[in-house]
This record gives C-alpha cells, sequence and structure tokens, in this order.
C-alpha cells in the first residue's frame, strides 16, 4: 500500500532524515519508535507531504506521490492525526469533523460509525474542541482524518499527555481499524495504520511491524512479536 524508498530530507545544514525506507499495508498496525528529536515527526510530515523530501520516493496504491500535495495525498486515501491533534479550538465537535470531510463529494454526512468508535463525541458534538480533555480531543483529531476514509492512517503519537482509560479506547480503535475496518461511506475494509508512539508498552500491545530510528537512520525492523526478545524497549527509553 504505502512504499517509502530511501529518503533523504535536511533542516539547513543538518540530515535530519537518512536513507529511511518503510512500508504499511493494509490489516497491519507499523509502529515507529525512536526517541525524542531522531526524526519521526519529519518523516511522517514528509510521507504526508507537509515536507517536500530532498531524495527518495514514495509510492502509495501503486502511483508515485513523491510531489504529491498534501491535499493530493489526502484525496489519494492517506489521513493524518499529527502531533498534539491540532483541532479546531473554536469550532464544535461536529464541526470539526465536518472539516474532515472536505476531500469527500458536499453533502457526504459525518459517518454514523465514528460516533460509535467515540462515542463521547456524540455526547459531546455541540461543544467546542478547545473545551475537551486532551484524551477526548485526540479521539476528535483521529475521527477528523478518518472523516475522510482513508486507507492508511498516519498517527503521531496519539497517547502523548493522555490518561490511561482513553489510551486503552484508542488502541482498541486502533486494533478494530487495521483488522476489520469501519463502515465510513466506502465499504468497509481493513486499513493500514502507521502509528510512531514513545509508549513502548502501548507499541509493542499494538504492532505487527516495528521500525527503530536513531540519528535520522532506521537501525532496526521486524515483527511486533519478536520486539522484546530484541530488546527495543531498552533502545526507546530515555
Ligand atoms: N522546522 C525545523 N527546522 C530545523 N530543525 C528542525 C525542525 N523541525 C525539527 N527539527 C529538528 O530535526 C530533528 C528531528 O525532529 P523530529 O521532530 O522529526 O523528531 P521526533 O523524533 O519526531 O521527536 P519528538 O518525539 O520530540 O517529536 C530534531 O533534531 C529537531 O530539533
Amino acid at each position: 500500500m504505502l512504499e517509502a524508498r530511501q529518503i533523504q530530507q535536511f533542516y539547513g545544514g543538518s540530515h535530519i532524515l537518512r536513507e529511511v525506507s518503510l512500508s504499511a499495508a493494509a490489516g497491519r498496525i507499523t509502529v515507529l519508535l525512536g526517541r525524542n528529536g531522531v526524526g519521526k515527526t519529519t518523516l511522517l510530515k514528509a510521507l504526508m507531504g507537509l515536507i517536500p523530501i530532498k531524495q527518495g520516493s514514495i509510492q502509495f496504491q501503486g502511483r508515485d506521490i513523491s510531489r504529491a500535495s498534501p491535499h493530493e495525498r489526502a484525496r489519494a486515501g492517506i489521513g493524518y492525526v499529527p502531533q498534539g491533534r491540532e483541532i479546531f479550538a473554536r469550532l464544535t465537535v461536529e464541526e470539526n469533523l465536518q472539516m474532515g470531510l472536505a476531500s469527500r463529494p458536499g453533502g457526504t454526512p459525518i459517518p454514523a460509525a465514528l460516533y460509535e468508535l467515540f462515542p463521547v463525541l456524540a455526547q459531546m458534538k455541540s461543544r467546542h474542541g478547545g473545551d475537551l480533555s486532551g484524551g477526548q480531543q485526540q479521539q476528535l483529531a483521529i475521527a477528523r482524518a478518518l472523516c475522510a476514509a482513508p486507507q492508511l492512517l498516519i498517527l503521531d503519537e496519539p497517547t502523548e499527555g493522555i490518561q490511561p482509560s482513553i489510551i486503552k479506547d484508542i488502541g482498541r480503535a486502533i486494533r478494530l481499524l487495521a483488522r476489520e475496518g469501519l463502515e465510513l461511506g466506502r465499504g468497509c475494509q481493513p486499513i493500514a495504520v502507521l502509528l510512531c508512539e514513545q509508549y513502548y508498552d502501548f507499541a509493542e500491545e499494538l504492532a505487527d511491524d516495528y521500525l527503530v530510528m536513531e540519528r535520522g537512520a532506521v537501525i532496526d525492523r521486524g515483527s511486533g512479536s519478536e520486539m522484546a526478545a530484541r530488546g527495543v524497549r531498552q533502545r526507546v527509553s530515555i
């Protein structure tokens, strides 16, 4: 589904991504781990087209999207939940979700399945985004990305600063999306999930595949079931 090859990225003179390659497949959760500042967010932004890549290629559904705009990538089926959520604080929950429908034909309703996935959003439909708790905002940010019915969902640290009960709900939602998919108005099919995460236990629990980054490069990768044996926890702990 997604194939990124040999991505190189620089900020000024700093070499931030060093020949990073990764893939994500429908039905699988691919987890990206690494300490603060190793380049994870930069990589996700590059995949979404928010930062142009200097070298390398990105293929999605067999199509080269290396130079496509974020908007085109969203239309092609990539959903992105940024670090820090970036919900619209002055818009209501419902209006935030409507913003997520922008890439779909006019008149497309907010998929009811999203309110089943995160019932708190139904209860808080008319509240302003800024009045929600951090965990509720994270659920809203995920639901907003899902409004576009993506085939690939990219999540940047969805557990950051969130209480344990909501982390569990988010974990359940991610697993459901990858295993079964959700009826978002385009049929219900398992999606590909690319999850960047600092919270090791959460990452290990969900990972089908994992990658570890250090100083802009992938230094280890494998299947989620090998993470404990390969000492990934020690590699990413601060
Ligand atoms: N806009 C920018 N201009 C210059 N340097 C930047 C910029 N954004 C990030 N960096 C630097 O690039 C490196 C990688 O940052 P990035 O945010 O991708 O790391 P990260 O692994 O996602 O870390 P975190 O978990 O803290 O978000 C860091 O050294 C950071 O200071």
